[in-house]
C-alpha cells in the first residue's frame, strides 16, 4: 500500500483525522487543500473568484498527477471524488478510506466556515443536494466506508488504522 486518501464531503472529518492519523501511524500526512494554497499562493476562496470553480478543480487533478510521495496520508478536498480521473488515480496508487458523515452533523459544522467558497454561497437545501448527489462518488471512490456518526475523532482514527494494518497484511 502506497498512500492512504481520505475522501468525504466538506466536514465530514478528513484533515481532522488525516492528523490524528498521521501520529498514530507515524507517516506524514498531507492535506490537498492546503498544499494546493501553498503551491499557487492564494486562498482557496481567491482560487475560485479568480479563475473559477474548473480552474480549481483541474488543479487538484494536477496535485494528485504530480504528487510524488508515497507511505503517507492524503486528505482530499471534498469534491476530489467527483472526477473519474481522480478517482483512478487514488485507487490505483493508495488505499482509499470515506468519511461517512450524516448531513445534518456536517451542515452543523460548515455553515459557519468563510473558508468554503461552496458554502458561503449555497443555501443549505443546495447544499444537502449537493451532498446526496455526491454520495455515490466517494463510495465509488473508496475501498472501504467508515461510518462516523457517534464516533469521537479518536475511535475514527483507530478504526481507520485498522483498517490499514489489517490490509497492509494481504
Ligand atoms: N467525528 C467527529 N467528532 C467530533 N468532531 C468532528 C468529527 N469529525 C470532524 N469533526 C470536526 O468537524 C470540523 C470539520 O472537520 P474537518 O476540517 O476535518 O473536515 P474536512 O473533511 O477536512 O473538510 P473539508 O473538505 O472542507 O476540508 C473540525 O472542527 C473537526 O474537528
Ligand atoms: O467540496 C468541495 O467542493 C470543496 C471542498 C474543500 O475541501 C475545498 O477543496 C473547496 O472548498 C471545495
Ligand atoms: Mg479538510
Amino acid at each position: 500500500m502506497k498512500r492512504i486518501y481520505l475522501v468525504g464531503f466538506m466536514g465530514c472529518g478528513k484533515s481532522a483525522v488525516g492528523r490524528r492519523l498521521s501520529f498514530l501511524l507515524k507517516i506524514p500526512f498531507y492535506d490537498m487543500d492546503k498544499e494546493i494554497v501553498r503551491q499557487t499562493g492564494m486562498a482557496i476562496p481567491e482560487i475560485f473568484a479568480q479563475f473559477g470553480e474548473e480552474h480549481f478543480r483541474d488543479l487538484e487533478t494536477e496535485f494528485l498527477k504530480n504528487f510524488s510521495h508515497d507511505n503517507c496520508i492524503v486528505s482530499t478536498g471534498g469534491g476530489v471524488s467527483m472526477r473519474e480521473e481522480n478517482r483512478k488515480i487514488m485507487r490505483a496508487t493508495g488505499l482509499v478510506l470515506f468519511l461517512d458523515a450524516p448531513f445534518r452533523e456536517i451542515w452543523r459544522r460548515i455553515h459557519k466556515d468563510p473558508n468554503r467558497p461552496i458554502v458561503r454561497n449555497s443555501s443549505r437545501e443546495e447544499i444537502e443536494a449537493m451532498f446526496k448527489k455526491r454520495y455515490r462518488f466517494y463510495k465509488e471512490a473508496a475501498h472501504i466506508t467508515i461510518r462516523t456518526e457517534f464516533r469521537t475523532l479518536r475511535q475514527i482514527t483507530q478504526y481507520a488504522a485498522f483498517q490499514v494494518n489489517r490490509l497492509k497484511g494481504e
